[in-house]
């Protein structure tokens, strides 16, 4: 079951507002152990909560390579999140009401402090290992570039140091399909429902692939003209995510999101990943069409003792979900502390697998 925090003190944000007060919604597993070096802090991706062990099958739990019976495991639902942590959906003593659409704009780099400041107040000084992919991967590496000195080991998956051009069109054309549902933020019955539903499906095109949609998708018989498999799976994803997800907080947190670059404020991009101390493994999907391999491979040219492995999914992005057990292999020697790659292998290793040198903008060599 979740805990909550509660803390009553002024929450200032990147963009100069303030939260008067923040809940952090969280979950534990396992035990901090005597010398306080066994833990392991899960950041979740964009419509996750803090229960990692339900929604990590397979990685996370008992047997599994990260093992409560072995682990200190955190997971702190993030801010603007419909899971408990503060969102627009909590009390503005302001406005005496919800905040609604007036909720702040929660950058990530206002959840790596928030995650931060949860820390603190839980007394874990030194994190083990810091995990995530996707935004969650995007909240670790804010983080790991926030307080280098605080992580030993860093694994991150399908994600990105900067969120890209591609990224954002994906997200605002969500956001397109919510606004034109007048109903967002109203009092009016299922307010925001049609315009999330929208919203999800278009999304879930850049979490799968082609080939997943040709594998689970096409018409098991020919000569069909109308109402498709493939609609009634898109329409379904939708209300999947209706019954369980919060209009108001799938539009907050898409805007967090695309605010994601770990170089503002730091001179680029490749100064601030050349700040990651912790040995780091970076997790690629094949088929991943929203944050493809060459976003990661930046991140594998910058940060010094890290190490760029692809994995192969039928899922596309949510590979970072669905493969949870070959994360695990992947995992399990670097929580060994195994990785050691000097930085000329690592170089020669990141041009082979992607056949040439990458630059995104921001991420030039310095
Ligand atoms: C209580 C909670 O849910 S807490 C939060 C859980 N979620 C998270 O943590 C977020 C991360 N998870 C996810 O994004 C997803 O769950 C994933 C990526 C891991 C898996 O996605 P899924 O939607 O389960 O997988 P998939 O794409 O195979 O779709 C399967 C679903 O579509 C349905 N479906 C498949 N084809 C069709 C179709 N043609 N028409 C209608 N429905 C269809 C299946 O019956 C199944 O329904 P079910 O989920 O009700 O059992
Ligand atoms: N399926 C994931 C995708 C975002 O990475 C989620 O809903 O959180």
């Amino acid at each position: 079951m979740a805990r909550y925090l509660y803390i009553n003190h002024p929450f200032q944000l990147e963009s100069g507002r303030v939260l008067p007060s923040v809940t952090a919604a969280y979950h534990t597993f396992g035990t901090l152990n005597a010398a306080r070096d066994n833990v392991i802090w899960i950041c979740h991706a964009l419509t996750a909560n803090s229960d990692c062990q339900d929604w990590w099958p397979g990685l996370v739990g008992p047997g599994c390579t990260i093992d409560p019976g072995k682990y200190f495991i955190v997971c702190v639902n993030m801010l603007g999140s419909s899971y408990g942590s503060t969102s627009p959906l909590s009390h503005d003593p302001e406005a005496g009401r919800p905040y609604g659409l007036d909720f702040p704009l929660v950058t990530t780099k206002d959840n790596a402090r928030f995650f931060s400041l949860v820390a603190n107040y839980l007394g874990l000084d030194r994190i083990r290992l810091l995990m995530g992919g996707s935004m969650g991967g995007q909240h670790a590496l804010e983080w790991a570039c926030t307080e280098p000195d605080r992580f030993d080991l860093l694994c991150v998956l399908a994600t990105n140091a900067r969120h890209s051009a591609w990224g954002i069109a994906f997200n605002e054309s969500q956001r397109m399909a919510m606004r034109a549902d007048t109903t967002l933020g109203t009092d009016a019955p299922d307010a925001g429902k049609a315009g999330l539903e929208a919203a999800r499906a278009i999304a879930m095109l850049s979490y799968r692939h082609y080939r997943t949609y040709v594998a689970t998708q096409s018409e098991p018989e020919p000569n069909k003209y109308d109402d498709f498999r493939a609609s009634s799976y898109q329409r379904y994803q939708g209300y999947k995510l209706w019954k369980r997800f919060a209009p108001l907080c799938y539009y907050a947190l898409s805007r967090g999101m695309d605010s994601h670059d770990v170089g503002r404020g730091r001179g680029s991009v490749a100064k601030a990943l050349e700040r990651i101390s912790a040995s780091t493994l970076i997790i690629s999907i094949d088929t991943d069409i929203l944050f493809p391999i060459e976003e990661q491979a930046v991140l594998s040219r910058h940060i010094p003792n890290s190490r760029l492995e692809v994995m192969h999914s039928d899922y596309g992005h949510d590979g970072f979900l669905t493969e949870a057990v070959k994360i695990g292999e992947f995992l399990s020697d670097f929580l060994s502390d195994q990785l050691r790659i000097d930085a000329t292998t690592k170089r020669a290793f990141t041009d082979a697998l992607t056949g040439r040198k990458f630059a995104v903008p921001g991420s030039e060599e310095v």
